[in-house]
């Protein structure tokens, strides 16, 4: 099979965190160039995917999610915590993993800068430390501990950064590129991290195997939602906007490419 299912079914409905996520009327500009166009939308799924072309709007769509980055017009709300208006409540719910994992580091120590995302939330320090070890214990890395984080691997990397936003305990968590530049062992551990994830998780990826079974997947398009729904009607399309785009990856000149595929997408959406 070309595609495996990231996603685990036998996580049952019952044990799954509620996730209540709305766009409306949400556009974003940089300066006066648009980078997401209105969009009105709820999201409430388990596992979420985003693909779409190099600079399709993806990361833009969800930075606007934890309050990294305000809605231009419109509103985004997070179960119930308007994003623009209460940043840091937003950031509380919902933990991201950037695509470059050592940007978000802090301390240079692994246990020490997981430890430092409770600390710094008023949680004594022995606490701290407990939730750490069990975090490590938990991803099968407790042995980097003590490692320097400058010293870790890709994938380690990826490890500790998700472990640094789960013990946390976010009520959502955001994967920007997660299995992006990893050798196939830690693309492995990133993707087995994920699927055994008992939070509700969006993944923004270039990586179609990885959010293959997802059942709901969003495809952006110069700033555009064109498509929305199961994955392999979503992943289909894809392929039919990149087939019609220009050979460096720019968006296509062709606006009938992208125009037939939305079309194409609605239908499968329904
Ligand atoms: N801080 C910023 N200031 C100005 N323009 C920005 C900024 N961040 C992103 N952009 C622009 O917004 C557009 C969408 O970028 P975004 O990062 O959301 O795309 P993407 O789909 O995630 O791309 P990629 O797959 O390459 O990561 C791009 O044209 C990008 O250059």
């Amino acid at each position: 099979m070309l595609y495996k299912a990231a996603f685990d079914p036998l996580v049952p409905d019952r044990i799954r965190i509620a996730l209540d996520i709305r766009f409306s009327a949400c556009s974003l500009s940089y300066g006066d160039r648009r980078v997401l166009e209105p969009l009105t939308l709820t999201l409430s799924e388990h596992r979420i995917g985003v693909i779409g072309l190099n600079g399709s709007g993806k990361s833009s769509f969800a930075r606007l999610i934890n309050g990294l980055q305000a809605p231009t017009s419109g509103t985004v709300t997070v179960n119930g915590i308007d994003t623009a208006a209460d940043p840091a409540a937003a950031a509380r719910a919902v933990g991201f993993i950037f695509q470059a994992p050592q940007n978000q580091v802090i301390l240079p120590v692994v246990a020490d800068d997981i430890a430092l995302g409770l600390t710094s939330r008023g949680m004594p320090k022995a606490e701290a430390q407990a939730r750490t070890e069990a975090i490590l214990d938990r991803f099968g890395i407790a042995a980097l501990a003590r490692r320097r984080v400058h010293e870790l691997s890709g994938g380690e990397l990826h490890l500790v950064a998700l472990a640094s936003v789960l013990v946390t305990e976010p009520d959502l968590v955001i994967f920007d590129e997660p299995t992006n530049q990893l050798d196939l062992k830690n693309r492995r551990r990133v993707i087995a991290a994920i699927a055994g994830l008992d939070k509700p998780a969006i993944v923004v990826s270039h990586d179609l195997p990885l959010i293959a079974g997802f059942k709901r997947v969003l495809l952006f398009h110069e700033g555009r939602l064109i498509a929305d729904g199961p994955a392999e009607a979503v992943i289909r399309t894809y392929e039919a906007v990149a087939a019609g785009s220009d050979d460096d990856g720019a968006a296509s000149t062709k606006p009938e490419a992208a125009q037939a595929a939305a079309t194409r997408a609605e239908g499968a959406a329904c």
